[in-house]
């Protein structure tokens, strides 16, 4: 097992949200030069100050993170390029950095999301962009205000070439991140991307006041829905058991810290869903429910969210339909 190592290569951080600052901290303490490229010049300058008062109000950010509005400056030289753009910006962004990035640095995928229009995993947007770099995603139990204070958090880095992930797995962890890593790339991204649309869910009951047993239930079905989509894709059953699929959807369907977890709540109180902060789950919920519904594959719960998200329906309409489907034996 490959011990966190401080080796200092240089990390460029493509997004200057939460996630992003949270990660280049966590490159940092690392022991890595880390650049990072935020669209808003507003926000790069607040980064190089040592806060993010947009995206993480009241934390402070180690000085020394090369935070800039140039991409071609973020990502001249670097040895990983970590990818921290919402799911649905990432063909964009991708597409706008590609003539920066040599053909060999690795691409550490690190949103959560499915592309609403295509289907397409980020590891697919990623390959097709560019075919030359070797691809990553790394994901897990994780909010990013708990990584920037440098609380323990574990997560998966996930990559077909099992040597990169173990690599990349000793590169990234530090005293309070621990890395491990994965052949299994579908199977962390399929787990990263669902666990938001169960999040929503349980939000959703929470919102409505159904009680502890409700949400309960919801988690525990959404994983059966997940484990189904998995197979589908290819997930390993045992990736789906760990960090990216059953722990982060333990963290993210338990927390009001979690954005979809909070979306979900105020859908369930039945309050202004308008200039929520980034919720990744509304747009993979849709795409997911068409993929399931395409593929033959039972998944009722994403369908409701879906269509409650589309107005199709009620939240007491989804709680009695999905009360009210014929009985089965629990492990079909
Ligand atoms: N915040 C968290 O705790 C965690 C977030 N993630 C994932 O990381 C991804 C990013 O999330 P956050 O950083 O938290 O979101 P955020 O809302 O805090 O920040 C998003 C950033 O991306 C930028 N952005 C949006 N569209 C863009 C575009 N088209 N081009 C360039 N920049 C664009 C925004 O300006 C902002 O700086 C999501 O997929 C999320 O699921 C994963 C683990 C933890
Ligand atoms: O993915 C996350 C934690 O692992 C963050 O969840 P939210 O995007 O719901 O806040």
């Amino acid at each position: 097992m490959s011990e966190p190592q401080a080796v200092g290569r240089h990390m460029a951080v493509l997004g200057g949200g939460a996630w992003g600052t949270a990660l280049a901290q966590a490159m940092l303490r690392a022991g890595h030069r880390v650049s990072l490229w935020a669209r808003d010049a507003e926000i790069a300058a607040a980064i190089r100050q040592g806060e993010n008062p947009r995206y993480l109000p009241g934390i402070a950010i180690d000085q020394g993170i090369e935070a800039t509005t140039s991409l071609a400056e973020a990502l001249e030289g670097a040895d990983c390029i970590l990818a921290v753009t919402p799911a649905q910006s990432l063909r964009q962004v991708l597409n706008e950095a590609r003539q920066h990035i040599a053909p060999v640095i690795p691409i550490v995928l690190c949103a959560k999301g499915i592309e609403r229009d295509s289907g397409a995993l980020l590891s697919t947007i990623a390959s097709e962009i560019l075919p030359g770099n070797p691809i990553a995603a790394l994901s897990g139990p994780s909010f990013a205000t708990d990584v920037a204070k440098d609380l323990p958090t574990a997560v998966v880095v996930a990559s077909r070439d099992e040597a990169l992930a173990a690599e990349l797995a000793a590169l990234f962890s530090a005293r309070n991140l621990r890395c491990y890593s994965s052949d299994d790339l579908v199977g962390v991204e399929i787990g990263g991307a669902l666990k938001n649309v169960f999040a929503l869910a349980a939000g959703a009951v929470a919102g409505a006041g159904l009680g502890a047993s409700a949400q309960a239930a919801m988690v525990t079905r959404g994983f059966v829905e997940l484990r189904r989509i998995g197979a589908a894709f290819g997930a390993k059953p045992e990736t789906l058991m760990g960090l990216s699929g059953l722990g982060d959807l333990m963290l993210t369907c338990s927390s009001v810290q979690s954005r979809n977890f909070a979306y979900g709540l105020a859908m369930g109180q039945g309050e202004s869903l308008a200039d929520r902060p980034l919720a990744e789950g509304v747009p993979t919920a849709a795409i997911a429910a068409r993929l399931a519904a395409e593929q033959g594959i039972d998944a009722p719960i994403i369908s409701a969210v879906a269509a409650i998200l589309e107005g199709a329906i009620t939240i007491g309409e989804a709680v009695s339909m999905l009360m009210t489907r014929p009985l089965r034996t629990e492990t079909d």
